[in-house]
């Protein structure tokens, strides 16, 4: 079976890549890891041998050892028809997903500056690709988007009014794609429209946002301006006192290293001192490792206390919904959250929750619970599949009748 369309999300370290036939049914994947290291390698999706890259590869090398693969295994075409890339942030240039042409990817580098983790390997991945295939049509798909129904009291910050007139500095929101996913997949399993659908949507993986979306429309989320805002995350720190800043600047630590510590060195990993993997950071918590379990009982306190604060942008809730790595996979850290929200009527029932050695795939709440807990494993890269599909197939104007 041959693609129809290639979807990519280059991060700093890895790549991923899924491919969809014409019926938007994935046909496979592919993850690269430990790119720019001597040890960079690539799998593909139930095959056992790694694929070797080259030590210190950059994108374009390492896509084409992918993109081969996927030809020899006759998976791939020449040429996909479309190609979907992830884009994290849209700043407020970029309401939707759009076709990529020189405009956009200029629109895309001024953005870099408020996601300067991301965007700026997104746009490798796509200058990549581009090369590798001039003729076929490539759609930015923005983590964005889906925030930009944000009211203002939700999106605006209290500081001077002219710094979002001037700088748009304001709040953003991140993981868009995986929470309009499970506005839609949470809708479909309670058999409701998305339109009659309120839901708290807690996607928790390596980076990890909140969102509180009302009848189908994000109405507050917790990351911010940049994705450093709100839960605590694998090497973010999330919510911090600003009064950081000033402090640390007393002790010799500038606002841009600060900066960095906060993204790269925070969250788990910082808490721990060990890991910002949450698996590994749970079986160090067993063997009595306490600055493991510190950190653990941070994120799921700071995790509880947005859940709380969410229930303020909701008439209704429909359910509470756990997603990404951490979400579907850790019994332990949905348990330890929602131990805290007793008092708002979160209760989980602990077979279901714990079925599985933790992977949980639907309903896991009590009859009791005042709200249902469910657990749906997210699926960015469909929704980024039908967009560069939706887009590449709409006329362009000089292609209209
Ligand atoms: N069984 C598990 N228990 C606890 N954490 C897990 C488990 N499986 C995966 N995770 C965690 O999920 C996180 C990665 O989430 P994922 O959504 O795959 O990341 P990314 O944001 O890179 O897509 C890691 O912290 C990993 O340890
Ligand atoms: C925006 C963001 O945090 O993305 P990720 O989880 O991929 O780091
Ligand atoms: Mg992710």
């Amino acid at each position: 079976m041959q693609a129809n369309t290639l979807v990519v999300n280059c991060g700093s370290s890895s790549i991923k890549l899924a491919l969809f036939d014409h019926q938007e049914q994935k046909i496979s994947s592919a993850l690269v890891e430990r790119l720019n290291t001597a040890d960079a390698f690539a799998r593909i999706e139930g095959i056992d041998a790694p694929l070797a890259i080259e030590p210190e590869a950059r994108y374009e090398q390492a896509l084409k050892v992918v993109l081969s693969a996927f030809e020899e295994l006759g998976l791939l075409d020449s040429a996909p028809s479309a190609i979907g890339h992830r884009v994290v942030h849209g700043g407020e240039t970029f309401r939707e997903a759009v076709l990529i042409d020189d405009d956009v990817i200029e629109g895309i580098q001024a953005c870099s500056g408020l996601a300067p983790l991301h965007n700026p390997v997104n746009l490798a991945g796509i200058e990549a690709m581009r090369k590798l295939y001039p003729r076929v049509p490539q759609v930015a798909v923005f983590d964005t988007a889906f925030h930009q129904t944000l009211p203002p009291k939700a999106y605006m910050y209290a500081v001077p009014e002219s710094y979002y007139r001037d700088w748009a500095v304001r709040r953003y929101g991140f993981h868009g794609t995986s929470h309009y996913f499970m506005s839609r997949e949470t809708a479909r399993r309670l058999d409701r429209t998305p339109a009659t659908t309120s839901l708290i949507s807690a996607h928790l993986g390596n980076g990890c946002s909140i969102t509180a979306i009302r009848d189908g429309l994000s109405v507050d989320t917790s990351m911010g301006l940049t994705p450093l805002e709100g839960l605590v995350m694998g090497t973010r720190s999330g919510d911090v006192d600003p009064g950081l800043f000033d402090y640390l600047d007393g002790k010799g630590i500038t606002a841009a290293a600060l900066n960095d510590v906060l993204n790269q060195q925070s969250g788990l990993l910082g808490l721990s001192g060990q890991t910002n993997d949450m698996r590994t950071l749970c079986d160090l918590a067993d063997h009595g490792h306490e600055p493991s379990r510190l950190a653990i009982d941070v994120f799921c306190f700071r995790l509880a206390r947005y859940i709380g604060a969410m229930m303020a942008s909701l008439n209704r809730i429909d359910a509470l919904v756990f997603t990404g790595g951490i979400g579907e996979n850790s019994s332990r850290i949905r348990e330890q959250t929602c131990n805290h929200l007793g008092l708002l009527g979160f209760e989980l029932e602990a077979d279901l929750n714990s079925a599985h050695g933790g992977f949980s795939d639907g309903i896991i709440s009590s009859p009791e619970s005042r709200f249902p807990v469910m657990v749906i494993p997210t699926n960015e890269e469909l929704v980024i599949a039908s967009e560069a599909k939706r887009l590449a197939e709409t006329p362009t104007p000089s292609e209209r009748p």
